[in-house]
């Protein structure tokens, strides 16, 4: 895989925030529920977005591109068994299997790079009671026949909030009432919301309970457009960037009111220390301290069990605060595109970090400096991207440097375009 370097260079300027991959994944499955065409936009054509499009014609829809990203659903004939693709998409394997389920679509899902290893295990446990029979030797491929059943689903809130959503988006589908019910405590909350609302956007409707949700059957999809609002898990990216080279950098296309759990970035980067300000709708990010040791920021406790995403960026921007930084109830970043605690670990080492993994967690006491160096990119776009904050600040080499395609195909250009340097390939 090509390796790119991104060298030391002070970014400022402006950059549109990309449409959000969780709202897009959300809205595109949605759509495709819906008994007439339904326009979402704007979309990134990232891989991710290829694989839930994949999903969407394996129902039987077909996608239509317009003008300024928006693409056109129309629903179709559902076959009666298929295959689909979900890439490396953890997103659209536990979205979507459900949903097939729901549909009594006799499907086989498979999937690429680390996604066959990713958890599946809380559909193998849960469909089978619920009328489907599953086929798999734990993993991927992963084969469903027969039509889900309404009822009470029991489901850990602990290892992926992926498998809630997709209940989420089924079971509206089924003739009768459902509930599903957390057997542990929820983390990633704020992705749960988000699937709430965009529902809420095609007239679903979701009842928040005591111990999980209610939801009743019998409901329909509709609506005629719904549009995409901006990635804050994306945005995180150029904080970092702000924080460790100065900015200012103005984010453009975020939305205040967003449900997106990502948006606590803003409040995480104020507490290293980096000004971020907010004027219609337009947040500015800047270090005003950048000349004082360390730049001046410092080092934070961080509880990730609801920004799971956040980490990777966090741990660059820790690197170079002073002291300590403690990022905890990230368990599930070992299960990942990679084993993100130990790739951030071994990443920031190799550029002269002191960053210790933990079981839970990354532990940082942040150098005024790196030496910079080479690291391996995991094939994980977040690996990658957090990385160029680095390289703000010394050189950085990263393998696997066309892994951003998986949610950010442009996040090279937009580096560039802010200033930034990153050498060694094209990617636009
Ligand atoms: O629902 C979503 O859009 C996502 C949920 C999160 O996963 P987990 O719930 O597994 O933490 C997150 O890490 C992922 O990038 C996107
Ligand atoms: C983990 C991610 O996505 P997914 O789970 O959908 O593969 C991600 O985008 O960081």
């Amino acid at each position: 895989m090509a390796e790119v370097t991104y060298r030391p260079a002070h970014v400022k300027g402006e950059v549109r925030i990309p449409p959000s991959k969780s709202a897009a994944h959300r809205a595109l499955l949605s759509a495709a529920l819906c008994k007439t065409p339904c326009r979402v936009g704007p979309i990134d054509h990232s891989a991710d977005m290829e694989a839930t499009l994949n999903g969407v014609c394996a129902m039987g829809g077909t996608v239509k591109a317009e003008e300024n990203g928006v693409l056109c659903i129309a629903p179709g004939t559902a076959p009666q068994s298929v295959t689909v693709d979900c890439g490396e998409s953890g997103s659209t394997l536990r979205f979507l299997i459900p949903v097939f389920a729901a549909l009594g679509i006799e499907a086989t899902f498979v999937g690429h790079g680390r996604l066959p290893e990713r958890p599946i295990g809380v559909y193998t446990d849960l469909l089978p009671q619920h009328g489907v029979t599953v086929e798999t030797a734990g993993g991927l491929p992963f084969h469903i026949t027969g039509k889900l059943q309404s009822g009470d689903f029991r489901v850990p809130g602990n290892i992926s909030s992926q498998f809630i959503t997709g209940l989420l988006f089924a079971l509206p589908l089924l003739k009768k009432d459902s509930t599903v019910t957390l057997t542990t405590p929820l983390e990633s909350k704020g992705y749960i919301d988000l699937t709430i609302e965009v529902l809420a956007g095609f007239g679903v409707k979701i009842e928040e309970t005591e111990t999980g949700w209610h939801i009743s059957g019998g409901q329909t999809y509709r609506a005629e457009h719904y549009t995409v609002e901006g990635d804050w898990s994306q945005a995180a990216f150029f904080l970092s960037e702000a924080a460790i080279s100065g900015g200012p950098i103005r984010l453009l296309g975020l939305s205040e009111t967003s449900l997106q759990g990502d948006k606590a970035c803003v409040h995480l980067w104020r507490q290293f220390g980096l000004s971020v300000t907010e004027e219609n709708g337009v947040y500015v990010a800047e270090n005003k301290n950048i000349d004082k040791p360390y730049r001046g920021l410092h080092g934070i406790a961080i509880d990730a069990a609801q920004i799971p995403d956040m980490v990777p960026a966090l741990a660059v921007t820790a690197a170079f605060a002073e002291g300590e930084t403690v990022i905890s109830h990230a368990e599930r970043l070992h299960l990942k595109e990679c084993d993100r605690l130990l790739a951030m670990e071994a990443a920031l080492k190799n550029l002269g970090a002191d960053i210790k993994a933990v079981p839970d967690g990354l532990i940082i006491h942040g150098k005024p400096a790196l030496t910079g160096g080479k690291a391996e990119g995991m094939n994980d776009h977040r690996v990658v991207m957090a990385l160029a904050a680095a390289g703000c600040a010394c050189t950085v080499t990263v393998t696997d440097a066309e892994s951003i395609k998986k949610s950010y195909p442009g996040f090279f250009r937009d580096h560039k375009h802010l200033g930034g340097i990153a050498d060694g390939i094209d990617l636009g």
